[in-house]
C-alpha cells in the first residue's frame, strides 16, 4: 500500500489525517440539525486542506439572487453581502453551470477569471471550488487561499469533492426543511418590502403587525407604536425608519420619562449662544440632528404638558424656534412616537392632549406581546441564545429540546426582554460549567436570585430585616432597596439600573421620584 511507510505497518501522516478527516465526517453526520453540522464540516474541510477561507452557499434554484442557506469559515465580516462579495461569482457560476470541481493555483493569473472584478478586488489566488449535488448542483463548496504559500494539490481536490459527496444529502434535507418552514412563515409577506431580518417570529399575529408596519413605513406620516414594555417598540421604530424613504439620513432617539421638564425645549429645539446659563455656545437640538431622518420620540405618554404643546406646535407647523431665537427654523422629520400606557385613558385623566394623540397617532400600529405570539417563543430563545454565544464568544450553544418545552410553558408577562435576559444567563450558566446544551436548570435554577420561576414557582427571598411590617410597607421598603442597590451597582445611570432590574425606565424614573432616591 503506497501510503504506508515503508519499514513498518505505522500509516503515514497523510494517511493518519485522511482517517481523522473521514472520522470525524462521520460524527458529524450523526447531528440531529444540519445548520450547525454544515458549519462544524466547513471548518473540519478548511483545516484538512490548509485553506485561510471557506464558504458553504446552497439555493433553491440556480439564478436565485439570495442563497437559501450559507456558512463562512475565516471571514470576519458577518455580512452575507460581504463575504460574497470577498468570493470570485464567476467561479461559483461555473461550478454551478459545469457540475464540475473547479481549481486553479492563482485566479488573477488564470485567464478564465482573471477579469472578474472580485477576484481583482481580492486578488484572490489558489481556490477550489466543488459543486454540491448534481442534476443540478444545489450549491457549492468553496476554499480560497492557503495558509503556506502554493496551489492546493491533488489530494485536497479529492477531498474537497468527498466531502462535496458527503454533504449533499444534508444540503438537500435543509433546503426541503427550510422551503416547508418558509411557506409556514406568515409573515413572509410582510417581510418582501421591509429591512426587518432582526425581528424574529413568524406568528400571525406578528405577520398582522409587520403588515402594518409595511404599509406605513413608505408614508411621510407619523406614527404611534404601542404595547407593553420590552415588547420590541425601539427595535420596530428603528425597521420603519430603515424601510422608509428616510433610510439614508438619521435616526434619532429621546427619552421623553429621562428629560427634566427645564430641559425639554433646548433638548428638543436647540439653544442659541446665551439663551441659557449652560448655553455657552449654540446647542443642537434632535430636530435639527435628525433633519431628513427620524426622530424617534420615546415614552411619550411621560412629556409634560409644556413639553406637549411644543411637539404639538411642531408637529402642525412643522417649525420650531431654538431656544433663544426669534426666527422660526423649518424642520423636515418624520415622527415615530412610543408608549406603554394608554394614552386614551391618559387623555381622560387630562394628562396628556387630545389633539397631540390625534396628530401622532395618523398610524397607530399595537405590538402584540408574547402572551399574544407564544409560538415565537422558541425561535427567539434561540435567537437570543446564538446572540450570546456571539457577544461573549462562547462555541456554539443549544437549548435542549427540554430546555425548549420549559420556555415555551414559562410565563414572560408579554415581555420580550425578559426573555432575553433568561435565555443568557442560561447561556453563562452552561457556558461556565462547559456544557454544549443549555438546560432547564440553567433558565430555572431553583436558588434565590433565578431569573424567571418557572409557573407557579416563587424563589425564596430573606424576610429578616421585613418582618413586622406591613405588606404594602414591607414590599415598598424592598422595592426601593432592590432599585438603589442596582443604581449603586451602575454608577447610577438609571436606563442600565432598569435593564438589570427588567423595568421600563420610565417605570424606573418614576420609582426613583417616589421613594426619593438620590447618592448618598
Ligand atoms: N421580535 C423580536 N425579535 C428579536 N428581538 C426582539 C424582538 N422584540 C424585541 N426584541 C428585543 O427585546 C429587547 C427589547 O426591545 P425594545 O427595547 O425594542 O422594547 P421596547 O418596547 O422599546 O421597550 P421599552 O418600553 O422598555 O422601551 C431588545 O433587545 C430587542 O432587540
Amino acid at each position: 500500500m503506497s501510503s504506508l511507510s515503508p519499514d513498518s505497518s505505522v500509516p503515514s501522516a497523510r494517511v493518519e489525517k485522511e482517517r481523522d478527516f473521514y472520522r470525524m465526517l462521520l460524527e458529524l453526520g450523526q447531528a440531529d440539525e444540519i445548520d450547525p453540522f454544515l458549519s462544524d464540516a466547513l471548518a473540519l474541510i478548511v483545516e484538512i486542506s490548509g485553506a485561510i477561507r471557506g464558504y458553504i452557499e446552497l439555493m433553491f434554484a440556480p439564478d436565485d439572487r439570495e442563497p437559501a442557506f450559507w456558512v463562512a469559515h475565516g471571514c470576519e465580516d458577518q455580512d452575507i453581502a460581504k463575504i460574497r462579495a470577498a468570493f470570485s461569482r464567476g467561479v461559483m457560476a461555473e461550478a454551478l453551470a459545469t457540475g464540475r470541481t473547479i481549481s486553479t493555483v492563482s485566479a488573477l493569473l488564470d485567464p478564465r477569471f482573471r477579469s472578474s472584478k472580485s477576484v481583482q478586488q481580492n486578488r484572490i489566488e489558489a481556490l477550489i471550488c466543488a459543486p454540491v449535488g448534481s442534476a443540478p448542483p444545489v450549491g457549492v463548496v468553496y476554499l480560497q487561499d492557503r495558509a503556506q504559500k502554493g496551489p492546493f494539490s491533488e489530494e485536497d481536490r479529492r477531498h474537497v469533492e468527498v466531502f462535496a459527496r458527503h454533504i449533499a444529502p444534508f444540503a438537500d434535507r435543509l433546503l426541503l426543511r427550510r422551503r416547508r418552514s418558509d411557506e409556514a412563515d406568515s409573515t413572509r409577506l410582510p417581510r418582501r418590502t421591509l429591512r426587518a431580518d432582526d425581528i424574529v417570529g413568524r406568528s400571525r399575529s406578528l405577520a398582522e403587525m409587520l403588515a402594518q408596519v409595511a404599509a406605513a413605513a413608505p408614508l411621510d406620516v407619523a406614527v404611534l407604536l404601542t404595547g407593553a414594555s420590552g415588547t420590541g417598540k425601539t427595535q420596530l421604530a428603528r425597521v420603519i425608519h430603515e424601510s422608509s424613504p428616510r433610510a439614508h439620513g438619521p435616526f434619532v432617539e429621546l427619552n421623553c420619562a429621562a428629560l427634566p421638564e427645564g430641559l425639554l425645549e433646548s433638548e428638543l429645539f436647540g439653544a442659541l449662544p446665551g439663551a441659557h446659563s449652560t448655553a455657552a455656545r449654540k446647542i443642537e437640538g434632535k430636530v435639527a440632528a435628525a433633519e431628513r431622518g427620524t426622530l424617534f420620540l420615546d415614552e411619550i405618554g411621560d412629556l409634560k404638558p409644556h413639553g406637549q404643546a411644543k411637539l404639538l406646535q411642531l408637529l402642525q407647523s412643522k417649525e420650531y424656534y431654538p431656544l433663544g431665537g426669534t426666527r422660526p427654523v423649518r424642520a423636515d422629520v418624520r415622527v415615530i412616537a412610543a408608549t406603554n400606557i394608554d394614552l386614551k385613558v391618559a387623555v381622560q385623566r387630562k394628562e396628556f392632549r387630545e389633539d397631540l394623540l390625534y396628530r401622532l397617532q395618523v398610524l397607530p400600529i399595537r405590538l402584540p406581546s408574547l402572551t399574544e405570539r407564544r409560538e415565537d417563543v422558541a425561535l427567539l430563545s434561540k435567537h437570543f441564545c446564538a446572540k450570546t454565544c456571539k457577544a461573549h464568544g462562547f462555541s456554539r450553544l443549544q437549548l435542549s429540546v427540554d430546555a425548549i418545552c420549559a420556555v415555551e410553558a414559562a410565563e414572560w408577562s408579554g415581555n420580550v426582554r425578559e426573555l432575553g435576559h433568561a435565555v443568557e444567563a442560561a447561556a453563562i450558566r452552561a457556558a461556565a460549567e462547559g456544557v454544549v446544551q443549555i438546560e432547564r436548570r440553567h433558565l430555572f435554577p431553583a436558588a434565590a436570585g433565578a431569573s424567571r420561576p418557572e409557573k407557579g414557582a416563587v424563589a425564596p427571598v430573606e424576610v429578616g430585616p421585613y418582618r413586622g411590617l406591613t405588606f404594602q410597607e414591607a414590599t415598598r421598603r424592598f422595592q426601593a432597596a432592590l432599585l438603589r442597590d442596582a443604581l449603586e451597582e451602575n454608577g447610577w445611570n438609571v436606563t442600565e439600573a432598569a435593564a438589570k432590574l427588567d423595568l421600563a425606565r420610565s417605570h424606573a424614573y418614576r420609582l426613583v421620584r417616589a421613594f426619593d432616591l438620590s447618592r448618598r
